[in-house]
């Protein structure tokens, strides 16, 4: 006899049905019924992952490419739905803007906001850089909005109008700015406040204006990063793991994917972040309180109650570190100890055309001048690689043993178990005329930099006329190669103590295909409270019998209580079947008695 055995859950739920002793009808409704019970189950575990986030599942690799290929795309702003959001970086050197567009959000407050830079009709991305910077305008401030005029109606002209009004536009000034007294700095912040909503319709006031500190650009930088490269994301089978402590102490440790950490090396400064996954033990107050005030730790996620987005990042920034910068402090070194030099000794090194300084740090026979006041020094380039890493070496500021001007406190590195992305200049350094850029490999990069600096300065400028460097290689970095090369150099294995066998680091300007820069970390984590306002807002909806929408799955609870209603309604379904199965079998048995007794009865 075939039998359908019902398991329910706890054994006083256990419940047998004969299928044969029913009827067709009612094996009918209880197929049905168990069918429905296995494709409730199935949705569930379905939409489970989907919402959750467990991305182990198989094709989430392929969505991810999916995604990056689907973000080469051009912007489709046809599409109404699409957020947009601007960023204007205000460095030293320039200003760029940058638009991001993010479509609405998934409703999984456990995921970011899927933001992306915004790709004009031929898939470029839509940026646009200016120079100077705009700390040019110190003395000029109330120019500072007619200075940025061109990069805002670029930005205007790619974003639909309809959408400007609810497109927010930050400014943020960077090492330039932050060289400048308070009250220079304020007044072209000012101007900004005052005249850009004059002319622009874009979400934009007093608080979207404002000098970040190093600091707050370390950790933007390292946001864009990890989020470009998924790092925020839950790890596959094959992704590199650290077991992670956030929140209190007494929290057990996750495993989470291993982020990157980045080294931004800009015009003037230069920052260092990554993360540190375990809680750090100082050995004295004093540096306590030193590690306080570079480790910043910070919530992704959009409901501060959620601690999975929690990082623990150590950031330091270091003024006057960038390459421009470095270059400018060893020039002023540079004329003052030769101004002092010949008072003492009478001589004229570097003071006539005739008898110039001899400069490791510029290529073969390269003549050049500084001027500073009114005193002119003569440099010749000697191009000689390893003095001029000694020359450049004491503008590190080591301080037993470490890089800290101040005595910054740096949190270790475990350099067997962490993988680190260079910037701007790491970049560029690499790039622009060593054509290296990517894999950092020490002795790579330096016998490259060393050819570089014993080239003589005419085959030099010969190359770049022939375009033999990168496009944006100009007459000032050919100048300036040897130098910054020698800088990176030192500044990322004596300064950040990186071993010269260290194999996880690579520069880049692009992580897939995008621009990777401070201001895609910037967005990212100026709009991290969207998708709780979005979240909130859906759940408002839903208040209102009207608004029963599709996204009403992403309400685990609702979805749980149906669930719960299904599984009711089977279980009370088969008892009341059995019920009816067992008056069936007593009044069988009933009129099996009658039978018998009738045929008793019937008997001669
Ligand atoms: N090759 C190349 N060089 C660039 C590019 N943008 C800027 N530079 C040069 O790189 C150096 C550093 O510039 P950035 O990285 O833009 O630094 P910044 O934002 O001006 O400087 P901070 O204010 O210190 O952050 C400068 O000498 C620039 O001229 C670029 O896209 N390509």
């Amino acid at each position: 006899m075939a039998r359908i055995t019902l398991s329910c859950l706890p054994a006083s739920w256990y419940c047998s049905v004969s299928l044969l002793s029913l009827n067709c009808a009612t094996k009918q409704r209880l197929l049905f019924l168990v069918l429905l019970f296995i494709t409730s189950i199935l949705l569930l575990a379905t939409y489970q992952r989907q919402l959750w986030g467990t991305q182990r599942r198989p094709g989430a690799r392929v969505n991810k490419y999916f995604s990056i290929v689907e973000s080469m795309e051009a912007t489709d702003i046809l599409n109404s739905a699409l957020n947009y959001g601007i960023v204007v970086d205000c460095g030293s050197s320039g200003s760029r803007v940058f638009v991001y567009y993010w479509p609405p959000h998934n409703g999984n407050p456990h995921t970011l906001l899927d933001i992306r830079q915004m790709r004009d009709s031929d898939r470029k991305p839509v940026v646009k850089k200016i120079k100077p910077g705009i700390s040019t305008l110190a003395n000029t401030p109330t120019q500072a909005s007619d200075y940025l005029e061109p990069l805002l109606r670029f930005a205007a002209a790619h974003v639909p109008t309809s959408k400007h009004k609810e497109t927010p536009l930050y400014i943020l000034c960077t090492a330039g700015m932050r060289l400048l007294p308070e009250s220079q700095q304020a007044a072209i912040l000012e101007d900004l406040v005052m005249d850009v909503p004059l002319e622009f319709d874009f979400l934009f006031s007093r608080s979207h204006a404002e000098v970040i500190s190093g600091k707050q650009e370390g950790v933007y930088a390292w946001i864009g990063i990890n989020f470009v490269l998924g790092r925020f994301d839950h790890p596959d089978e094959e992704d590199a793991t650290v077991e992670v402590t956030t929140g209190s102490e007494n929290q057990p440790p996750i495993s989470r994917r291993r982020t990157v950490g980045i080294m931004d090396m800009g015009g003037a400064s230069l920052q260092i972040a990554y993360e540190v996954p375990s809680a750090i033990t100082f050995s004295s107050p004093q540096e306590e309180e030193a590690g306080k005030s570079v480790l910043a730790e910070f919530n992704l996620g959009c409901d501060v109650e959620q601690t999975q987005h929690v990082y623990r990042v150590y950031v330091t920034t270091f003024l006057g570190f960038g390459g421009n910068m470095a270059r400018q402090r060893y020039e002023d070194q540079l004329v003052n100890s030769t101004l002092a030099k010949n008072g003492f000794l009478t001589t004229e090194t570097g003071l006539i055309e005739e008898k110039p300084y001899l400069d490791p740090c510029l290529p073969v026979s390269m003549s050049d001048t500084i001027t500073r006041g009114n005193h002119t020094l003569y440099l010749r380039g000697q191009g000689d690689w390893s003095r001029c890493q000694e020359a450049v070496r004491p503008f590190l500021g080591l301080h037993n043993g470490t890089m800290s001007p101040q005595g910054i406190y740096q949190a270790p590195i475990n350099f067997s178990n962490s993988e680190f992305y260079g910037f701007s200049e790491f970049y560029y350094c690499m790039e622009d005329v060593l054509r290296i850029g990517g894999q950092y490999s020490s002795d790579k990069y330096a016998q490259a930099a060393k050819d570089y600096c014993t080239t003589k300065w005419s085959t030099l400028k010969q190359r770049l006329d022939n375009e033999l460097f990168s496009q944006q290689a100009d007459i000032s970095r050919l100048k300036y190669q040897c130098f910054k090369s020698a800088w990176m150099y030192e500044v990322l294995h004596s300064g950040f103590r990186f071993p010269y066998d260290y194999p996880s680091l690579k520069t880049a300007q692009l992580v897939y295909d995008k621009e990777v820069q401070w201001t895609l970390g910037a967005i990212l984590f100026k709009t991290r409270f969207l998708p709780l306002r979005d979240l909130q807002q859906e759940t408002l909806r839903q208040g209102h019998p009207g608004w029963l929408r599709p996204s009403f799955v992403y309400n685990h609870h609702l979805f749980s209580l149906c669930l719960l209603v299904v599984v009711l309604a089977i279980l009370l379904y088969i008892l009341r079947l059995r019920r009816i199965h067992q008056r069936e079998l007593r009044q069988a048995e009933a009129l099996d008695l009658l039978w018998a007794e009738e045929g008793e009865a019937l008997l001669p």
